[in-house]
C-alpha cells in the first residue's frame, strides 16, 4: 500500500451528484486518502471539499481513464470508486472497459455505485489486503508469460 491509501474518485457527469453526496457521508474518511481523481470530477470534488488532498489526472474522455489504469498496473493504486452512467453512451468507452479490465485483473477493490462504495469503506481492513491475499497477475498468469513465441521456421 501506498504511505496513504490512494483512491481513485471517478464520475460520469450524471453521476457526479451521487459522487460528491457519497464522498460527503465519507469526508472524515476521505481526509486520510490521497485521492487521484479525473479532470471534471476532481474540480468539483476541489470545490465541494477543499480538504481533501486530491491529485488531478486528465479528463476522462482525453485519456484520464488510462492514466489511472496505469497506476493500476504499476501497484500505485489501493482502490477504486467509480460511479459509471450506463445509460449514456461515452466517446471513450473502450477506456472505461481497459480501466474496469485492469482493476479486475489486478483484484483491486472496486465499486460502482454508492451502496458498494459504502461497504468497501466499512471494510477498509480487508479492502486493503488485496495485495497480500492474492497473487499479483505476473505470478497469477505464468504459464501465459512463458507460453511459447518462437516463430515456425517452416
Ligand atoms: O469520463 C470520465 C471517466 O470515464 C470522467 O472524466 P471527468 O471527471 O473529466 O468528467
Amino acid at each position: 500500500m501506498n504511505v496513504k491509501p490512494r483512491v481513485a474518485l471517478i464520475a460520469h457527469d450524471n453521476t457526479k451528484p451521487d459522487l460528491i453526496e457519497w464522498a460527503g457521508r465519507h469526508r472524515a474518511e476521505l481526509k486520510k486518502f490521497d485521492i487521484v481523481s479525473t479532470g471534471t470530477t476532481v474540480a468539483l470534488l476541489s470545490r465541494s471539499y477543499p480538504e481533501f488532498c486530491l491529485t488531478a489526472v486528465r479528463s476522462g474522455p482525453l485519456g484520464g481513464d488510462q492514466q489511472v489504469g496505469a497506476m493500476i498496473a504499476n501497484g500505485q493504486l489501493d482502490m477504486m470508486i467509480f460511479f459509471e452512467d450506463v445509460m449514456t453512451t461515452q466517446p471513450h468507452d473502450v477506456d472505461i472497459k481497459a480501466l474496469w479490465r485492469l482493476a479486475v485483473l489486478y483484484e483491486l477493490p472496486i465499486a460502482s455505485n454508492r451502496i458498494t462504495a459504502d461497504l468497501l469503506m466499512a471494510n477498509l481492513d480487508i479492502a486493503f489486503t488485496y495485495k497480500e491475499r492474492y497473487p499479483h497477475p505476473e505470478q497469477k498468469h505464468v504459464k501465459y508469460l512463458r507460453r511459447s513465441v518462437e516463430p515456425s521456421l517452416e
